[in-house]
């Protein structure tokens, strides 16, 4: 059964909602085992990590790039990296910030840079973008309008309980399940 395992970082909770709802994606795939992986956890894991047919990656955005926690994970795994351990595994990324923009981007550029370095391969988020429209609204998918991996935004007022909101963790789910189905289809 291929397994899909999604690391994640996240100080105050907001991009654990999301690295949830890509969990959720990933459970509607029957036939394909999760891991939910807090970086803070990853040293007792990395056989898991190892053992995947695909790695998701998720961090906050701080100061417009992966926050440290994650890029502290990204530093250790170099030791799979000289004997390419991840080449051939499928690899994605989702990210959350505070910001509309808040250059998001560059967090995802980190991560699939950082994945292409193992020489895996990178599976896009697949989902239109929304909110682009004059009938187009925030409750849209992929409202931020993102390709390369899944965004959120979460009001800096808010606590995790109320964001990122219903159409990013949605957004994010369809991420968890597009990497599943195309790890199941590789596998068969
Ligand atoms: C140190 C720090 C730096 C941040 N930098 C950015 C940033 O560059 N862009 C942005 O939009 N939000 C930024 N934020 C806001 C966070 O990305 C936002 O609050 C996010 O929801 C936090 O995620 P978490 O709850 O998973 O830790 C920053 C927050 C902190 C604490």
């Amino acid at each position: 059964m291929p397994t899909v395992v999604i690391v994640y970082h996240s100080t105050y909770g907001h991009t654990e909602v999301q690295a949830k709802a890509v969990l959720q994606g990933v459970q509607r795939v029957d036939g394909v085992s999760p891991l939910l992986l807090p970086v803070a956890e990853v040293e007792k894991h990395w056989d898991d990590l190892n053992r995947a047919d695909a790695i998701i990656f998720g961090c906050p955005t701080y100061m417009g790039s992966a926050s440290a926690d994650f890029k502290r994970f990204m530093e250790a795994s170099s030791k799979l990296w000289a004997e390419q351990k991840w080449k051939d595994k499928l690899a994605a990324g989702f990210t959350n910030s505070g910001s509309q923009s808040g250059d998001k981007l560059n967090t995802l550029l980190q991560l699939a840079i950082f994945a292409a370095q193992h020489g895996m391969l990178w599976v896009s988020l697949g989902v239109l973008p929304g909110n682009n429209s004059t009938t187009g609204s925030m409750a849209d998918l992929n409202r931020i309008g993102s390709y390369l991996g899944a965004m959120a935004q979460s009001n800096i007022d808010l606590g995790s309980d109320a964001a990122p909101p219903r159409s990013d963790r949605d957004t994010a789910s369809l991420l968890g399940q597009r990497v599943a189905e195309i790890a199941l289809r590789i596998a068969c």
